[in-house]
């Protein structure tokens, strides 16, 4: 009989992607997949566009202070877990694996009352509230970096395991002939790519386009704006679309400098295909994950940062010519050392082990 496992994560793209790529490789070897999330996240058109069998639970927010919303979110939780084991007794996968979210927690709680082994993966740099949630209850935690490690002290030896973060097959092998045409630019100038990540990013919507006139004059730029924040622009050198399906990794690669959040999965996308960043991570209503995760990679020579008070239109002109005029060859050789091979392939091997 083939084996059964269940993907559950939401909410934000972050939580779903990274997992996409594990999903490639466990079909090719003939694994039955599905996925617990909620049918009002971004995950339920993600992966029904994947074809996956999907099952929906209620998800609540957790906070770690208290409001009245809290009791709703508790409820909400609380059916989440009874919908969970309902689904798990029915469909006895042999593991659950959890990228992240708070849809993911009622699921792992009852994976374990049904004695159903679990991962968890974690993308940050420092681990969410979810993860820390799940870490009480999983087989194995797995952290993408070394430094993430000490953030889960006192746990048994080895259940803690570093693999990286997986990312899609289509990032190592793009094509940047296919990136221009989706792009369309006709000028030969230097090209910027802006991405605001999985939901879009006001604050960097505005900078940059308040930068508009001064770097279309040098660069063409492509602008992902995201589904809620979209202006429709349409100019020789200035595009804008909501949201890039499918081709984001070719278009990443017809591009010579990313300016983007520094989201844990697309700041390894954008070093897999080789090409520079300006982060500017999100940091009002974090745990200021972002700002560690961008810190790591301008550490490498990969990336550069501009972030909180610092995010004005003078600043972000400066960094952007000082790159083309001063430090891209340099940063473009540093990306180029990255490696990331065997994140999936690492992954995998723990799932089979566990299994
Ligand atoms: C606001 C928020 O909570 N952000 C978190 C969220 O970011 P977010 O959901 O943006 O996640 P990431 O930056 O990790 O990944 C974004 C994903 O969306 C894809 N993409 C993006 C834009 C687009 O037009 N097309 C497209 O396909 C990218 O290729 C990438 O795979 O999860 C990350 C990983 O846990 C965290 O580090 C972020 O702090």
């Amino acid at each position: 009989m083939k084996k059964h496992i269940i993907f559950t994560g939401g909410g934000t793209g972050g939580h779903v992607y990274p997992a996409i790529a594990i999903i490639e490789n466990l079909k090719k070897e003939g694994y039955d997949i599905s996925w617990i999330g909620s049918k009002k996240g971004i995950e339920y058109k993600i992966v029904k566009g994947l074809g996956l069998k999907f099952y929906s639970i209620p998800s609540g927010k957790l906070r770690r202070y208290f409001s009245f919303q809290n009791f709703i979110d508790i409820f909400k939780i609380f059916i989440g877990f009874v919908a969970s084991v309902v689904i798990l007794i029915k469909v006895r996968p042999n593991l659950i694996f959890s990228k992240g979210g708070y849809v993911t927690v009622p699921p792992i709680i009852a994976s374990k009352m049904l004695k159903i082994r679990s991962v968890t993966h974690e993308s940050d740099f420092t681990p969410g509230l979810a993860t820390r949630i799940n870490s009480k209850f999983v087989d194995r935690i797995l952290v993408p970096y070394n430094e993430t490690q000490k953030y889960f002290k006192g746990l048994i030896k080895d259940k803690v395991v570093v693999t990286g973060n997986p990312v899609r097959e289509d990032f190592f092998n793009p094509s940047m002939e296919k990136g221009k045409d989706i792009m369309g630019f006709k000028t030969n100038k230097p090209t910027i790519l802006v991405l605001g990540g999985s939901l879009g990013a006001k604050e960097i919507n505005d900078v940059v386009l308040a930068a508009k006139d001064d770097l279309t004059e040098k660069y063409n730029v492509y602008h992902q704006m995201g589904e809620n924040n979209y202006i429709e622009i349409e100019e020789d050198s200035y595009k804008s679309i909501p949201f890039i399906n499918n081709s984001i990794a070719d278009v990443i690669k017809a591009t010579d400098l990313v300016i983007s959040r520094a989201g844990a999965g697309a700041i390894w996308e954008f070093a897999t295909v080789g090409v520079p960043s300006l982060l500017i991570p999100l940091t009002v209503g974090t745990r200021g994950d972002q700002v560690f995760n961008a810190d790591y990679f301008v550490n490498k020579g990969i990336s550069l940062k501009l972030s909180g008070s610092d995010v004005n239109k003078q600043n972000l002109l400066n960094v952007i010519d000082n790159y083309f005029n001063k430090t891209k060859k340099e940063m473009v050789g540093n990306v180029s050392t990255f490696k990331n091979s065997n994140s999936v392939d690492n992954i995998c091997r723990i799932i089979k082990e566990l299994i």
